[in-house]
C-alpha cells in the first residue's frame, strides 16, 4: 500500500501500478504537440570531456594527519587499489538513513573531509559550460555554484543501481560527476527520465584518452533524474561528485557584520556629479572633464599593438568608486567615458585614435603625423602622476614575477554647454 510519508521512488511505483487517469489525458492539437515535442525534446543532462590546464590532478586523501596523494590523470592500478581499500563502504539514504546494501550500491567512498584534489573548478569553465547546458534563455544568466561533495571507486564488480539524488537544500539543483582516466570498462552512467534513456560511458569516451595529454569526462544532471552506474567488468572507475546550487538564495548576509564600507555611495557621486553638470557656471563652453581614478589597474607590460581592447575590458573591471564615476558619467551623459593611459600617447593616438590632452606646445611641435587630436582637459580628480615601465609595485607585489604592471587610468569625457550636456556630446 502507498505511504504518502515515503520517499518519491515508493510513489513512482505505485504511480506505475495505476492505470490511466483520464482526468489527466493530453489535449490534441498540432500545436500543442509541437509544443510538447519541443519540451520533451531536452536532455536532462550535459556530458563532455575536459582537458585539466595542468598536467597533473593531485588527490590528496586520509583520515589522519598523514595524507596519501594520487595523481588523478596517471594513477597506477597499484595506487588504485590502495584508494579502493582505504574508502568507506558507500551507503545510500531510505528514508531519512544511510543503509549499506551491497545488492544496491557496491563502490568505495570518501566524504569530502577525508580528501582534497587541486582542481580549480571556477577556473575550468566547467560551470559555465554546464550553466549553458542545462539552461536556455534568461536563465542561461542563473549563478550557479558547486560544492565539492564527495569521491567514489568502483572496482571490479562495482556498481550503484538507479536512484535519485538526494536534494541538500531547496537550491540545489543539479550533480555534476567528473570521471578520471583510471583504465575501466563498464561503468556506465544510465540516466532515465519522462520515458526515455541515455547513456554516458566515460570509459570509452576517454578511451583515446593518452597520457601526455590527459582528458578526464564530466557529466551533470539534475538531480530529480534517476541514474545508475551499472557493474564495472575490470579496472577501476574514480569519480568525484559536486553538488550544484542556484547562487542566490543561499548567501546567508545575517552572518556577517560589515565595517567598512558603511554604505555605497553610488547614488551620491551620480547626485554630486548631476550638479555639477547642470551648474551654469560650470565650464559654460563645455569641454573634456578628467577624472585621475583612485584605483591603479594592472595592465599588459606590453599592450599587443593589434590589441584594441585592452582599455575597453578594463570598462568592466574598475574597482569601487571608479565603477560609480564612471556608471555616473555613463548615465548622466548617455555615453561611456574613454579610458585613458597617459604615458602610451603616441601609441594610443596612432593606434587606437587617441588624443593628446593638455600637451605642452613643444610635445605637440614633435608629435609625428597622425597624432593630430589634441583637447584641453579640466580635471575634476587628479591624476597624480605619470605611468612608468617600472612601479614600486612590481618590487613589493605578492608574486616574483610580473607580466602585469598597475597602470594609472583616467576617464575622459565630453560635455556640452549647460542646458545641452548630453545633446552635443560626441564619444570620445
Ligand atoms: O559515480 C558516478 O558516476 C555517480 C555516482 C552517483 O550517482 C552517486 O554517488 O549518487
Ligand atoms: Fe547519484
Amino acid at each position: 500500500m502507498f505511504d504518502p510519508a515515503s520517499d518519491s521512488e515508493d510513489y513512482d511505483a505505485h504511480e506505475r501500478q495505476l492505470g490511466p487517469n483520464p482526468s489527466l489525458s493530453l489535449m490534441s492539437h498540432s500545436r500543442a504537440e509541437d509544443l510538447r515535442r519541443t519540451l520533451d525534446e531536452t536532455m536532462p543532462y550535459c556530458c563532455g570531456t575536459l582537458r585539466p590546464a595542468s598536467s597533473s590532478l593531485t588527490l590528496y586523501y586520509g583520515k589522519t594527519e598523514q595524507a596519501r596523494r594520487i595523481d588523478l590523470l596517471h594513477a597506477s592500478t597499484h595506487a588504485l587499489s590502495d584508494l579502493e581499500r582505504y574508502c568507506d563502504p558507500a551507503t545510500f539514504g531510505v528514508s531519512q538513513q544511510n543503509v549499506l546494501d551491497l545488492a544496491y550500491r557496491k563502490a568505495g567512498k570518501l566524504d569530502r573531509d577525508h580528501f582534497a584534489f587541486d582542481f580549480d573548478i571556477e577556473r575550468s569553465g566547467l560551470l559555465e559550460v554546464v550553466r549553458m547546458g542545462m539552461f536556455t534563455g534568461k536563465s542561461q544568466k542563473q549563478r550557479i555554484r558547486a560544492e565539492l561533495y564527495k569521491l567514489n571507486i568502483y572496482g571490479k564488480g562495482c556498481f550503484f543501481k538507479s536512484h535519485k539524488d538526494t536534494p541538500r537544500s531547496t537550491a540545489m539543483f543539479a550533480s555534476l560527476v567528473l570521471i578520471f582516466p583510471t583504465a575501466h570498462s563498464g561503468g556506465e552512467l544510465l540516466i532515465a527520465h519522462g520515458g526515455r534513456k541515455w547513456s554516458f560511458d566515460a570509459a570509452s569516451v576517454l578511451s583515446d584518452t593518452n597520457t601526455s595529454d590527459p582528458r578526464l569526462a564530466y557529466v551533470a544532471f539534475f538531480s530529480d533524474v534517476e541514474h545508475e552506474v551499472t557493474r564495472v567488468t575490470s579496472g577501476h572507475r574514480l569519480s568525484i561528485t559536486y553538488n550544484l546550487y542556484y547562487a542566490y538564495d543561499d548567501i546567508c548576509m545575517d552572518r556577517l557584520e560589515v565595517i567598512q564600507p558603511r554604505g555605497a555611495n553610488a547614488s551620491e557621486v551620480h547626485d554630486l556629479l548631476n550638479s555639477l553638470l547642470d551648474d551654469h557656471s560650470f565650464l559654460p563652453n563645455g569641454g573634456v572633464l578628467g577624472f585621475g581614478l583612485r584605483h591603479l589597474y594592472p595592465l599588459p607590460t606590453h599592450f599587443d599593438a593589434h590589441d584594441d581592447k585592452t582599455l575597453n575590458i578594463l570598462k568592466d573591471k574598475l574597482k569601487g568608486i571608479d565603477a560609480a564615476l564612471f556608471q555616473a558619467c555613463t548615465e548622466l551623459l548617455d555615453t561611456s567615458p574613454t579610458l585613458y593611459t597617459p604615458p602610451v600617447w603616441e601609441k594610443l593616438c596612432r593606434q587606437w585614435n587617441g588624443v593628446l590632452i593638455n600637451a605642452p606646445p613643444k610635445v605637440l611641435e614633435t608629435a609625428g603625423p597622425g597624432c593630430i587630436r589634441h583637447w584641453t582637459v579640466h580635471w575634476v580628480t587628479p591624476l597624480s602622476d605619470v605611468n612608468r615601465v617600472k612601479t614600486r609595485f612590481a618590487a613589493y607585489g605578492n608574486e616574483p614575477m610580473m607580466g602585469y604592471l598597475y597602470q594609472r587610468i583616467c576617464l575622459l569625457i565630453q560635455v556640452g554647454s549647460p542646458g545641452r550636456r548630453k545633446g552635443s556630446v560626441s564619444q570620445l
